[in-house]
């Protein structure tokens, strides 16, 4: 097949684009997808303007799973029609009300979700079955004996079964480009990789009804005045992979009325950003070497201007993505840039041999090893690694401003360069290093305010950077074990706890105990830890201890998430949205009665804020003469 213009501008001929869709898609649906999602969604739309009636746009992208057996859907699984921009959104919503107009409806109910962005899939009770093209998709209910956990129980319909984010931001983001892609691998082949198969063991791999997603609740006008905030709202309190929002009409008679296309309900729209891509040339890659080693390219280009930004550096994500791709000094290269901050390397229009892979690590000289596509420093001393380690302590602990990488760097240089040895630092110190009178008073005071100011006991933990316990896990470890006795469990310990898998146990207790001596003696400094509540005391001590609540609506207590930290700190178990597991659902102001009915149909008990508040109260005075009779 011949290739395509390098600019996108210049694509006319729709066959031609029409093949190369398909050639993407079918990798896409394979989890190894060639180009980035706004770039290919930028292709899409070029198509729509040279060839608005091409049959690719007409049907929804088919999915092969060869050895699987077909599942024929009751209704439709489409497409989404999308909505790039405001004005798409507004005339999708003007069409609504006129429609509905139609049949006498005024009051018309829309809906937003976050948009899942991993499998499509439909779940009846019995089978779960991907979308396949639409009509037919294939049988994966094997997938829930894999270990994919169905959230909210079985037979909710649609969903998307995606990876939590933030467990894969903190553990494969380096083995895996995109959530989706492990997804894809999970369900698609029974050899499974031990990333893989580790997430599985963890329990972050779900299936997630949209019914049991988060959502807003309004009026069209409401919608379109606030629908940054709604957006911004729903990403807040999503914990999973998305590619914008999903806004639907909720009258069923709109829906009946407005019917489908062969691509997407009529009555839906997904909200997504346009990416915006430019081409440029490298001028030199500059070789980061990150905190666990992992040492990645950052090419410096001609500067370039993308959605109104200059862009002179542009992430590579890995080593094998220079080596395959050859984008090398004097490559012409396609950049992207969609939302995020950071411009990406899209693709390599001419490739230069110049690619300069560094064999030793460009920090320490130590030689480099392969990690699949990822160069990695083996050095435990790297400068680089040590640098990057002490910030992270200082980021993660979040109580001590001052120490930024410059000063960290600085520090490392004169010598100072370990935990250790920064919180034996006296004023003279940092003034040895020649760091000014008021600030060496500063990183001086910063120390001891360090150790003074409350800090919670589990980002202490998560602030030494051991593999596996990021933020959320070591929270998650210390409501089962105290700090000191963590220190002494054991990977059979930790396996039996809910959510760690046998990998994670052993990285975790390798991790600690090659840590262990730093650990101590920063304990032994007496910081001002808050303690993780243990769950075995929360059961007598809260009534909500171990139980599944979700606050919905805006609180006058506190903000919402000061509330759920309380309530987490009650043992309570917060979700974000009501679930077949919800006890509580805590309704603030303006909340809908649709919201309230489901959960009362889900058999959830519904509470104001101000019954909220005393169900918690009440519970606290009733056991304290109990505990005061302890003292
Ligand atoms: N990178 C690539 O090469 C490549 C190739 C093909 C497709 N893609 C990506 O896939 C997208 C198109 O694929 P598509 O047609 O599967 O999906 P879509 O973007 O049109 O979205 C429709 C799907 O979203 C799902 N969905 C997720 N969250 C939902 C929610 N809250 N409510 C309702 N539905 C929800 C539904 O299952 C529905 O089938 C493109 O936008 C593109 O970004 C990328
Ligand atoms: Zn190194």
């Amino acid at each position: 097949m011949q290739d395509l213009p390098s600019s996108i501008a210049d694509i006319s001929d729709p066959e031609l684009l029409g093949q190369w869709l398909e050639k993407y898609n079918e990798a896409y649906r394979a989890g190894k997808p060639m180009i980035s999602d706004a770039h290919y969604d930028l292709l899409v739309e070029r198509l729509r303007e040279i060839a608005p009636d091409h049959g690719f746009l007409s049907a929804v992208e088919a999915e092969t799973f060869a050895d699987k057996r077909e599942v024929r859907h009751p209704a439709p699984m489409l497409s989404t029609e999308k909505a790039y921009d405001k004005q798409s959104l507004e005339r999708f919503v003007e069409r609504v009300y006129k429609e509905a107009a139609q049949i006498g409806v005024t009051d018309v109910l829309f809906q937003v979700t976050p948009k899942l962005d991993g499998l499509a899939a439909r779940d009846d009770g019995q089978i779960l079955a991907t979308r396949g093209n639409g009509y037919a998709g294939y049988d994966i209910t094997n997938a829930l004996e894999k270990g994919v956990i169905p959230q909210g129980g079985r037979g909710l319909g649609l969903g998307e079964i995606v990876a939590v984010q933030s467990y894969f931001q903190e553990n494969l983001a380096d083995r895996f480009e995109h959530p989706r892609n492990m997804v894809v691998g999970i369900i698609s082949s029974d050899v499974l990789n031990i990333s893989a198969k580790q997430a599985l063991e963890d329990k972050q791999v779900h299936f997630v009804p949209y019914a049991t997603l988060n959502k807003w609740e309004g009026s069209g006008k409401e919608l379109l005045e606030n629908s940054e905030k709604i957006t911004q709202d729903l990403i807040q309190a999503t914990d999973y992979p998305m590619d914008g929002m999903v806004a639907s009409v909720m009258n069923q008679d709109v829906r009946d009325h407005m019917g489908a296309t062969s691509h997407h309900y009529r009555w839906q729209i997904a909200i997504k950003a346009k990416g915006e891509t430019g081409v440029t040339t490298v001028n030199a890659i500059t070789w980061q070497v990150g905190r666990t080693g992992n040492v990645t390219p950052v090419l410096e280009v001609e500067p370039l201007k993308l959605s109104g930004a200059t862009i002179r550096r542009v992430t590579a994500h890995n080593a094998g993505r220079i080596r395959e791709k050859g984008a090398g000094v004097g490559a012409s290269i396609e950049v992207i840039r969609s939302g995020e901050v950071i411009p990406k390397l899209e693709n390599v229009l001419t490739p230069s041999d110049d690619t300069l892979i560094p064999e030793n690590c460009p920090v320490c000289e130590t030689p480099l090893e392969w990690n699949n596509d990822f160069l990695k420093c083996p050095n435990l001393n790297c400068k680089a690694r040590v640098e990057q380690r002490i910030r992270h302590w200082f980021r993660i602990l979040g109580n001590a401003d001052w120490f930024g990488i410059k000063t960290v760097e600085r520090l490392v240089a004169g010598g100072f360069d370990s935990l250790e040895k920064i919180y034996a630092m006296t004023e003279e110190d940092f003034l040895s290093l020649e760091f000014g009178p008021v600030q060496s008073k500063n990183l001086a005071e910063a120390i001891n305010l360090s150790k003074s100011r409350p800090v919670e006991d589990w980002r202490f933990l998560a602030a030494f950077g051991i593999s596996d316990l990021g933020e959320g896990d070591s929270r998650k470890i210390l409501s089962f074990f105290p700090l000191e006795e963590l220190l002494d469990k054991t990977r059979d310990d930790i396996v039996a706890l809910h959510g760690f898998g046998d990998v994670t146990s052993i990285s975790i207790e390798k991790g600690l105990k090659a840590l262990g001596p730093t650990i101590r003696h920063m304990l032994d400094l007496g910081f001002n830890l808050q303690p993780t509540p243990l769950k075995s005391e929360m059961d007598v001590s809260s009534p909500i201890s171990g139980k599944g609540v979700v606050f919905t609506g805006s609180m006058e207590t506190g903000s919402r998430k000061d509330m759920e930290e309380n309530a987490r700190s009650l043992g309570a178990n917060v979700q974000k949205a009501v679930t077949g597991k919800t006890d509580y659902l805590i309704c603030g102001a303006k909340v809908g009665a649709k919201k309230t009915q489901k959960a009362q149909d889900l058999g959830v008990t519904v509470l104001t804020e101000q019954e909220y508040l005393q169900l918690v109260e009440g519970g606290e005075s009733q056991s304290s003469p109990e505990q005061m009779s302890l003292f």
